[in-house]
């Protein structure tokens, strides 16, 4: 059945405003769809889809967009909902516009200029050529441009994964285990799980296998002092506290009220009693100074750029300004070294980002080895072999969404030399 030909022009005024870029995607376009009540779930779902083909094709769809006659935005909407639903799924396009999407459909994109192929803005483009080299380069912003599956980690304080599969198949919900996280799940449509009693009653959570990797090397153990440091609406938090046995005391550390808040109602689904959630104003908040050489283990999942997110966000790679880069090494050092205090001799701190590039990632975990002597790296190898997780990687964690289906991740395992009592002393000063 055809969709309403005015869809393209709710599509057209709500990308309008999208390609401002003064607000994340998802959260203008689920304004808009607040404010039109009245379109209808399929609607909604094809001008989502058509907003995020725009925003993974940019350079591509613009190439031709700007060329002849029309406007500029209604030859983008056009060629993103060509995309989404195919043309013949469309009503109200003119005979003209027929012809020019249809050409432009037939075009390999693997034939056009790197900036087309790419989509990807040129400084991002060039920075990751020069990390990584132009063909690599490539085969990643393909791997960007595909949308994510829905993964999902099975919470073993309440279930295990082949009892979450057959009960998933009852929906019915086909789920398949993630190559690498033991816990995962991965499903290639896209269902509603919130009305879900599997959902409801904490047995799953939504979490990239990526993000459950990056718990795993935390090696949370039971009845241990650990601290997420950056928990956030708590994704790993939930994971952590689980690996635990919902023993020890796990606590989650953001400097946002908000979105620790909604880390709340995930809590309870859960199950877990061991979190204690704790707004900080910063990584020296007098708070945590008591805890300074006393945690097992230290999460830092650090503030960065997104740019590993771009499968999910990808509007990421245009709101992101190569300047903002050098403010997050800041950052990240800052917060790095804050945590770092916290751990005791012997215990264990894993640096993660969800960013692909070298700045947020390998520059940081090797100047924090330069300047903490008392920490050494725990080579990656190693800690995912001590996990039974089974990805070939050298010193670091790099997650490459052409390469291991999930989303850009990187993370470091360092580990504290044990400690004379005087470091004990100034570390809490
Ligand atoms: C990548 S997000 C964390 C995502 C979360 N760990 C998860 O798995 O869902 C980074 C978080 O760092 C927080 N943050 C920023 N500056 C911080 C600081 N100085 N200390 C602690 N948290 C900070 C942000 O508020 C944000 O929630």
């Amino acid at each position: 059945m055809r969709l309403p030909p005015a869809i393209l022009a709710n599509a057209e005024e709500v990308l309008r405003e999208i390609l401002r870029f003064a607000a994340p995607a998802d959260t203008t376009l689920s304004r808009y769809f607040k404010d039109h009540p009245r379109l209808g779930g399929r609607e909604r779902g094809a001008i989502a889809e058509c907003v995020y083909n725009v925003l993974r094709n940019k350079n591509f769809y613009t190439d031709f967009s700007e060329q002849g006659g029309g406007a500029t935005m209604r030859r983008l909407t056009l060629l993103g909902m060509t995309d989404a639903v195919g043309l013949e799924s469309l009503g109200g396009v003119s005979e003209d516009e027929v012809a020019w999407v249809t050409r432009i459909m037939e075009i390999d994109r693997k034939l056009m200029h790197k900036s087309s192929r790419s989509n990807m803005p040129k400084w991002l483009f060039d920075k990751l050529v020069e990390q990584m080299g132009e063909e690599e380069t490539l085969a990643l912003a393909d791997g960007m441009n595909k949308p994510a599956p829905l993964d999902l980690r099975v919470n073993t304080l309440k279930d295990n994964r082949d009892d979450v599969i057959a009960k998933l198949a009852e929906a019915p919900i086909k789920a398949e285990p993630t190559p690498f996280a033991p816990l995962g799940l991965r499903i290639q449509t896209k269902p509603q799980l919130q009305n879900l009693p599997l959902f409801k009653d904490g047995h799953i959570e939504v979490q990239d296998e990526g993000s459950q990797i990056l718990s795993a090397l935390v090696a949370a153990k039971r009845g241990e002092m650990v601290v997420d440091f950056c928990a956030g609406a708590g994704g790993k938090t939930l994971s952590l506290g689980a690996t635990m046995r919902n023993t020890g005391r796990l606590y989650a550390f953001d400097v946002s009220e908000k979105r620790l808040t909604k880390l709340k109602p995930r809590l309870a689904r859960s199950g877990l009693s061991n979190v204690h959630p704790v707004v900080i104003a910063h990584e020296r908040d007098a708070k945590i100074k008591r805890l300074a050489g006393k945690i097992d283990r230290v999460l830092v999942d650090a503030p960065c750029s997104g740019l590993g997110t771009l499968r999910r966000n990808p509007d990421v790679k245009w709101r992101q300004q190569p300047s903002a880069i050098g403010e997050l090494q800041i950052k990240q050092a800052a917060i790095l070294d804050g945590a770092a205090r916290l751990v005791k001799g012997g215990g264990r701190l894993v640096y993660a980002t969800c960013s692909v590039l070298e700045d947020e990632n390998d520059f940081i975990a090797k100047q924090f080895l330069e300047t903490h002597p008392d920490f050494e790296l725990i080579p990656m190898h190693q800690a995912l072999a001590e996990q039974k997780i089974e990805l070939e990687m050298g010193d670091y964690l790099k997650l490459l969404p052409h390469k291991h289906q999930t989303d850009g991740f990187f993370a470091a395992v360092f580990e504290r030399k044990p400690m004379p009592k005087k470091a004990k002393e100034e570390d809490a000063e």
